[in-house]
């Protein structure tokens, strides 16, 4: 699929520090140590009710790693899907009366359309699942050929006692684990099963719902298989950051990284599990179920998209928040203020700005520290400090490599 189309990103004096990034599976910040191409894998949506301020955090999150390896002189291959069919996108499609490729389309075009417009540089691989259903397969194949699945009713389930690395992505207890996966798409209670986390592979044809041609038999692939799939045909074992938000850090992420050990051998799967908080609505976790949800296309049409985008770096990528639309106009203040500074004829020493943006970043994406840096130097040059006629340029140039956001 054609992902979007890439913002400008502005050249900057010499290079950032090493990014340091909080690794689920390590339970600490650990630096990268990505090749010259950084590879990056990132759970897509699933195409409705898209973009909700939820998905527009993560992807967010995200797009300042990419940013922060290209400025520490990497390359990145991102790659990103979409999971253009499942459960919830059929009880969608069936609820609206809209047919489900119609939905999936709309809603990934709605998407481009947002990320584009706040300025989130686009993957180099967007996949939809639809377009690799042969390649899930012969995955699948793969791991049916080592032993580690079963057949219950036609469908085929991957083997959790076949996984000798399962739980080191979430370090979740047993307990925990069953009540994510009964919440989350999973089955523990399927009579038939060998064990309650063993998980879907493949979902055997049933009437009214789309199936392809497979090995074995007519169906269509399991939700964390397709993320497994595309991660290894783009990217190979051992890349450097699987992302996405902390909901899916089981069951998604760990099923997925157990099927990448046991297709491939290797471990790890990905080096660092990396995962953004939740962001709610009254108290309750932004989402599709619940149905309390903030679209960005929303906002965009009465705000600036770089206010937007000021709002969702103002909180920590792994801190849980609520969002209010207060924080909306804090963030246009700030960009007006911003704005102002970048248009005089000077002001505080700029490559200090540079540098303390730099390692704000670096640590773990502190990006409310470095506005807080850009703040200071803001408010200092509006004040009438305008020492450096060179920093204007240069600070525009920062807050729009290492943050994204245009003055
Ligand atoms: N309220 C939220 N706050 C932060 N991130 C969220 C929120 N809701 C969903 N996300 C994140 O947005 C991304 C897309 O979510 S999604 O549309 O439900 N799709 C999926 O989770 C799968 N298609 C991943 S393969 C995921 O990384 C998810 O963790
Ligand atoms: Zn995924």
């Amino acid at each position: 699929m054609r992902s979007w189309p890439a913002p400008e990103i502005s050249s900057l004096p010499g290079a950032g520090l090493p990014l340091r990034l909080y690794d689920t599976a390590a339970g600490e910040v650990g630096e990268t140590s990505p090749d010259p191409t950084a590879r990056m894998y990132v759970c897509g949506i699933t195409p409705y009710d898209a973009t909700h301020i939820g998905h527009a955090n993560t992807y967010l999150a995200f797009d300042l790693v990419n940013r922060a390896w290209r400025d520490a002189g990497h390359r990145v291959h991102y790659t990103q899907n979409a999971t253009d069919v499942d459960d919830p996108l059929l009880e969608r499609a069936e609820l609206t009366g809209v047919d489900w490729r119609v939905l999936a389309e709309d809603q990934i075009e709605l998407f481009r359309t947002d990320m584009a417009a706040l300025r989130v540089l686009p993957p180099d691989d967007y996949i939809g699942v639809t377009e690799v259903v042969a390649q899930v397969a012969a995955l699948i194949g793969r791991l049916k050929d080592k032993g580690a699945t079963y057949e219950v009713d036609g469908d085929v389930y991957f083997a959790v006692a076949a996984s000798p690395k399962f739980g080191a992505v979430s370090g979740y207890s047993e307990a925990t684990m069953l009540a994510l996966f009964a919440e989350r798409g999973g089955d523990p209670g399927r009579p038939g099963k060998r064990h309650p986390l063993d998980w879907l592979l493949w979902r055997a044809e049933r009437p009214g719902e789309p199936s392809w041609p497979s090995p074995f038999g007519p169906g269509r692939p399991g939700w964390h298989v397709e993320c497994t799939s595309i991660a290894l045909s783009c990217l190979g074992a051992g890349f450097d950051v699987s992302g996405g938000g902390t909901d899916l850090i089981f069951p998604h992420h760990e099923m997925g990284a157990s099927e990448g050990h046991v297709a491939t051998g290797e471990w790890p799967f990905a080096k660092a599990y990396v995962h953004a908080g939740m962001v709610a609505l009254d108290g309750e976790k932004m989402s599709k179920s619940r149905g309390n949800l903030v679209f960005v296309s929303r906002l965009r049409a009465a705000h600036d998209p770089m206010a937007i985008r000021l709002t969702l770096l103002a909180h920590h990528y792994r801190a849980g928040w609520e969002w209010t639309g207060d924080q909306l106009t804090a963030a246009t203040g700030r960009l007006d203020r911003w704005r102002a500074a970048a248009a005089l004829p000077g002001g505080p020493d700029g490559a200090a700005v540079l540098a303390l943006v730099r390692e704000r970043m670096a640590a773990d994406l502190d990006a409310p520290g470095a506005l807080a840096v850009v703040d200071d130097w803001a408010g200092r040059a509006l004040a009438g400090d305008h020492a450096d006629p060179g920093a204007p340029a240069l600070v525009r140039a920062t807050v729009d490599a290492l943050l994204g956001v245009a003055l």
